[in-house]
């Protein structure tokens, strides 16, 4: 099992700066994502990783090894690191079992050791049966295999992913979710999986990389993500996230605080640390606003969205009509133009610095 160590690591092309300091400490056996938006760098960064791109500054090292930095740059092939791209990547000439064993010839092993490898990873992939077809003969879902199967025979102990489920039906999509957590649990080793599915990185992910313009925004457990996201771009990327103003902030240091949100008195978790002041933002789902007939939040329902088993509610809240979703089981009784009160259930008051915080 492979420690992976991403440290201070800076890319341009050309004038464009593609990764700024990135710093990532990753354990060994950990299924890691790294979740962004387009452009934002993230296949770069799996690139650097990989070997197939040099890095301007810092360094990358797996377990005691250097791979990159320090003015060393160690050929991708020797890095003892799978990659499953999103394409596949495989031989179209070849059988299933060919490109299976294709890198194990490559490394020099006797055939017979090669046969039984394949064998034996093909079988745990679930491809016996396949392993005389060629790639065009294949589903999706069998060639994703394929190219997992690929990197257990040559024993990888890191292995990256590359959006690999970005090609195939929502149905397959669950399927290979499974077998990639299956193919981690069996094979013990460090996954380095790229996507900008949320849905996909919260699912399989130990720990999430959030990345946004060349930078590492939160490195976190999927759960911290969600419910105590360090800025406001984390807030709202994850599960749909908004954010308000709120006034009068009271922190109690015990990781609660009172504040007022559109004037009505609301509680919400926050750092244990924080100090009150005048004004901070407070981050929350659509699921923590409930409709309530005793007080709350005035507001008006702009627009209804029927999703299955909730309701997707615009709500229009406070002087300036600040756009708003609350989530409300279905069958409801509202309509669109409708007046309702509004309470806040959960929230989390941003630990960015507030101006008011700030160091002067
Ligand atoms: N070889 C290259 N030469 C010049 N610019 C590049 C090169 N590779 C990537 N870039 C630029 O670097 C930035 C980051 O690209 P990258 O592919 O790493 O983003 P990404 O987060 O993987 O995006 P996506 O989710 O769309 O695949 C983009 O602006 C891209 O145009």
């Amino acid at each position: 099992m492979s420690a992976i160590a991403i440290e201070a690591v800076d890319k341009s092309f050309g004038d464009t700066q593609v990764l700024r300091s990135i710093s990532l400490s990753i354990k060994a056996g950990e299924f890691v994502a790294v979740l962004g938006p387009s452009g934002c760098g993230k296949t770069t960064l799996l690139r650097a990783l990989a070997g197939f791109e040099p890095i301007d500054r810092g360094s990358i090292r797996i377990g005691d090894t250097l791979l990159s930095g320090e003015g060393q740059h160690m050929p991708p092939e020797d890095r003892g690191i799978g990659v499953v791209f999103q394409n596949y990547a495989l031989w179209p000439h070849m059988t299933v079992a060919g490109n299976v064993g294709y890198g194990l010839k490559v490394k020099g092993l006797p055939r017979q050791e090669r046969e039984n490898r394949t064998e034996r990873v093909l079988e745990t992939v679930g491809l016996t049966d396949f392993a005389n077809r060629r790639p065009t003969a294949l589903s999706g879902g069998q060639r994703q295999r394929v190219a997992l199967a690929r990197c257990l025979a040559m024993d990888a102990g890191v292995v990256l992913l590359d959006e690999p489920l970005a090609n195939l039906d929502v149905h397959l999509r669950g399927e290979m979710e499974a077998e990639f957590a299956r193919f981690q649990r069996e094979s013990g080793a460090t996954m380095f999986y790229i996507t900008h599915d949320q849905a996909e990185a919260l699912a399989l992910a130990d720990r999430i990389a959030v990345m946004n313009k060349g930078v590492i925004a939160q490195f976190a457990a999927p759960e911290t993500l969600y419910s105590q996201p360090a800025n406001e771009m984390v807030a709202t990327f994850i599960g749909d996230g908004q954010i308000c103003d709120i006034e009068n902030y009271q922190p109690d240091h015990s990781g609660y605080a009172f504040a007022e949100l559109f004037g009505v008195p609301v509680r919400a978790r926050c750092q244990p640390n924080d100090r009150p002041c005048a004004h901070a933002r407070l981050a929350f789902h659509p699921g923590d606003l409930k409709l309530t007939d005793q007080g709350g939040i005035d507001a008006v329902i702009r627009r209804m969205t029927y999703r299955g088993d909730i309701l997707k509610v615009e709500l229009g809240v406070g002087p300036h009509d600040q756009p708003l979703f609350m989530n409300v089981p279905a069958p409801a009784r509202i309509e669109a133009g409708q007046r309702v009160a509004v309470t806040l259930a959960d929230g989390w008051v941003l630990p960015d610095l507030k101006p008011e915080q700030a160091p002067v």
